[in-house]
């Protein structure tokens, strides 16, 4: 649609009135958050100025208490106002380099007035006319903008639904105070918008997608009935994109009940963390909480155990294919992340409470308070219909009670007797006085001695035993770490908890024990462990969080889900994932939606699937998109670009020169962020070797904190979730890519290219290139 240029020149004029009036806000602002600042510096030097300090009588105590109250109340009232003044300064700044990025007129049902709605990251309101020159994106109104063209429209609000006509919707780009570009659009909200913010090229941190969220983005942005929210989106969809708009729309339309720290992320690695960390702040509202689902483990077992970390069981998975007891081992993840030993282990808390429980005895001093037979009999004498942690907590009751009467019964021993000798005077002291308040007025008597040799006594066992209290009264009496063995030592337990045996199930308990023995958990091992734990001796939970939005869903087992609905009992979730991505070896809880949809039940989940990608060229899409089945399905944006080249060469010798050469071009021509993506850790070690003696460029690890711009090397699975100018995959050979487990893994890294994918090879090219159809890339065989 074209635009006059009287339109041109209105909305110019109007985009300097909005900005002069902001700029004046501004003003405004400064002042007085300078004011607030001086007044919080002031309060805190002189605030003891202000207090009376009187310690005198116990009036006079309250007195100064009260005071106290009274001033400390002032200064954070002041800190409060100063932290808001200086937010929405902030936030003006920001509104004042680019006010707004559309525009809509809407004509609601019987009314004859047209609005002219303008919408920005945050609504800006001209306080004489009481108009709102900005709208936020959020408001209620602002979503007619991403959910319809011009013709019949209508959105909600608390009071219910409004209709209307939408007469206009336009698209600004606005850059300091001045429009870049504007344009009317149809039906999808700016195709040529979205062409050339797609086209721009990629960055170390994520942005912000306000101006350009489509149709289906926002349904997922915008989505509060269900309690649980699953997304399954193409690679490169924006499912991560749609994710973070959801969480700055949930904070401003809770803006009275929810806060930040109130919504956690789950990420699929820390790197991917700092990757997100800015898109909230840039659209004006501060970070969640973020976290990765192994930081949590290593929190809770780390101290007992060597907990293996994801990639470490990928490296093996990956790596180890030659070496005894990998398909064993294989097994194993695969039915540790199930469902079916989620089921068994709950069957296992069940059967528990007839037979097979465990304890730790409670031993002192080198001998048994009480022994773990003594324990087992106690505990299977309460009445059948007592619940397990109800026998448990009368097991702590009876215990303290046991260590009391031991405690009794050792105060006149010689080793007590040792440990009194060496008490320091402090303690002689404290005992004295203890002593004089017993006796209060009594004079001094020839017994006062072996009193106050009784309370010293008692000083010693209750300070020895104390450690020993502290773990009966958090039931650490319970051996889970033995009880969880037992599953593997004892065949008619299991066989009494689980359905169906898992293929060569002896040698998988062979290995977990072998490993269990070392101290180690392994990664398939560690959730399904602490699930027992905390089902036996009661979940953690945090009940702040109202929200937790998992991203890379695929890559979590049922377990890993089941614990994180147990973990957040009154949160609503946010599950992303994309079934074509689940790289990991364990079953996916996506490659069958039941289990994630059972989590909360059909009635309370809502799914929703995005099938545009926007992230890659059409080329790029076109040929990645044959490796997975359902590819079919994914629609590429109409971006173009080259088409995807595949070169084989005879040997890395070879393979490293051409690579240097490339990324030598690559900058030339322009392209900030090359990833050269390796399959494995030790793969990307390698090429890094070779390759940064000859070009400058970065290895990424799992320990690498954050995302740099720049030419990276790095593993595939480090590379999810984030995206890169150019791909270089480093050894596309049939060798490195051809089990069916390598196949996604391969489509990962492909798909993390938004303009330009090499592939290298090093001999045959994997199978999954050649069985893509031959117009979607171009080969270069460099083989003789
Ligand atoms: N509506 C949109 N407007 C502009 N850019 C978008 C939009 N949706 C997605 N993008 C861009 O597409 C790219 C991919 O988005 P994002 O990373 O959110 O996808 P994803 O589905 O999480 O991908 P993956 O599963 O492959 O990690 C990003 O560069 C993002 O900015």
């Amino acid at each position: 649609m074209s635009i006059q240029e009287t339109d041109w020149i209105e909305e110019q004029q109007r985009v300097h009135l909005v900005t002069g009036q902001i700029g004046e806000r501004i003003e405004r602002l400064e002042a007085e958050v300078g004011a607030v600042k001086t007044d919080v510096v002031d309060i805190r030097r002189h605030f003891w100025d202000d207090v009376t300090v009187n310690l005198g009588t116990h009036d006079d105590l309250a007195e100064t208490y009260r005071s106290m109250k009274q001033q400390a109340e002032v200064l954070s009232e002041r800190e409060r106002s100063y932290r808001n003044t200086a937010s929405a300064l902030s936030k003006f700044r920001r509104l004042k380099q680019s006010p707004y990025f559309g525009r809509i007129d809407f004509r609601e049902n019987g009314q004859q007035k047209v609005e002219h709605i303008y919408l920005g990251i945050a609504s800006f309101l001209d306080e004489e006319q009481n108009d709102y020159l900005v709208y936020d994106w959020r408001a209620p109104i602002s979503s007619l903008y991403y959910d319809y063209s011009p013709g019949d429209a209508a959105f909600e609000t608390p009071s219910g639904e409004v209709s209307g006509e939408m007469l206009l919707k336009r698209q600004f780009a606005i850059r300091d105070g001045d429009i870049r570009f504007m344009f009317d659009t149809g039906v999808t909200i700016g195709d040529e918008l979205l062409q050339q913010v797609l086209s721009r090229s990629s960055d170390s941190q994520m942005r912000s997608i306000v101006a350009t969220i489509q149709k289906e983005q926002n349904q997922i942005i915008r989505n509060d009935r269900s309690r649980m929210l699953i997304v399954q989106g193409a690679a490169g969809s924006g499912k991560t994109s749609a994710a973070l708009q959801r969480v700055a729309y949930l904070l401003y339309k809770y803006r009275e009940t929810l806060q930040a720290d109130q919504m956690v992320l789950f990420s699929p690695n820390p790197m991917f963390n700092s990757y997100v960390a800015t898109v909230l702040p840039e659209l004006g509202e501060e970070n969640m909480q973020q976290t990765t689902f192994q930081e949590y483990l290593e929190r809770r077992l780390g101290r007992r155990f060597e907990v293996e970390d994801p990639f470490n069981q990928m490296e093996y998975v990956l790596t180890a294919a030659d070496e005894p007891g990998y398909q064993v081992r294989l097994s194993g993840i695969r039915y540790k992340s199930s469902a079916d030993y989620l089921l068994a282990i709950r069957t296992y808390k069940d059967l528990l409470e007839r037979e097979g429980m465990l304890f730790t005895p409670v031993r002192f001093r080198g001998g048994s308070i009480v022994t773990s037979e003594q324990m087992r009999d106690k505990f299977y004498s309460f009445d059948a219909s007592v619940r397990l942690r109800n026998r448990l907590v009368l097991m702590k009751d009876w215990l303290l009670e046991e260590i009391r009467a031991y405690e009794k019964s050792q105060r006149r021993e010689a080793w007590v007797e040792e440990e009194i000798e060496l008490l320091d005077a402090e303690d002689y002291l404290r005992a004295h006085n203890k002593l004089r308040r017993i006796q209060k007025d009594k004079d001094e008597t020839f017994d006062d001695f072996h009193l106050e040799r009784d309370i010293l006594a008692r000083m010693v066992l209750q300070e020895k035993l104390k450690p020993l209290r502290t773990r009966v009264k958090n039931l650490r009496f319970v051996d889970v770490y033995s009880l969880y063995r037992q599953l593997f030592t004892d065949e008619r337990i299991f066989n009494g908890v689980a359905e169906d045996a898992p293929q060569r199930w002896h040698e998988i308990c062979r290995q977990t024990l072998e490993r269990l023995d070392r101290g180690e958990l392994a990664y398939e091992d560690a959730t399904p462990y602490l699930y027992l734990q905390e089902l036996l001796l009661g979940f953690q939970t945090n009940t702040s969080v109202r929200h937790v939005i998992v991203d890379e869903a695929q890559d979590y087992s049922p377990f890993q889900l089941e614990f994180l609905k147990r973990l957040f009992p009154r949160s609503r979730m946010t599950a992303l994932g994309d079934l074509n991505q689940s790289i990991y070896a364990h079953a996916s809880a996506l490659s069958d939606y039941d289990p994630i949809a059972a989590l909360y039940g059909p009635d309370h989940t809502e799914f929703i699937r995005l099938t545009r990608s926007y992230r890659s060229t059409r080329e790029i899409v076109k040929f990645s998109q044959g490796m997975v089945p359902g590819g079919e399905e994914i629609v590429p944006f109409n971006r173009s670009g080259e088409q995807p080249m595949v070169i084989a060469v005879a040997d890395h010798k070879a393979l490293h020169d051409k690579i240097v050469a490339d990324i030598t071009a690559l900058r030339t021509e322009g392209y900030d962020s090359i990833a050269v993506i390796c399959q494995t850790a030790a793969e990307s070690a390698e090429a890094y070797e070779a390759l940064s003696q000859r070009v400058r460029l970065g290895l990424v690890t799992k320990h690498t904190p954050s995302f740099e711009k720049g030419t990276l090397v790095l593993p595939a699975y480090l590379a999810k979730g984030v995206e890169f100018d150019a791909v270089i995959i480093y050894n596309g050979s049939n060798e490195r890519y051809s089990r069916e487990q390598e196949r996604k893994l391969f489509y990962t890294a492909c798909t993390r290219a938004m303009h330009l994918l090499h592939i290298y090879s090093v001999g045959e090219p994997s199978v999954f290139i050649t069985t893509q159809p031959a117009d979607t890339y171009k080969v270069e065989s460099l083989m003789v």
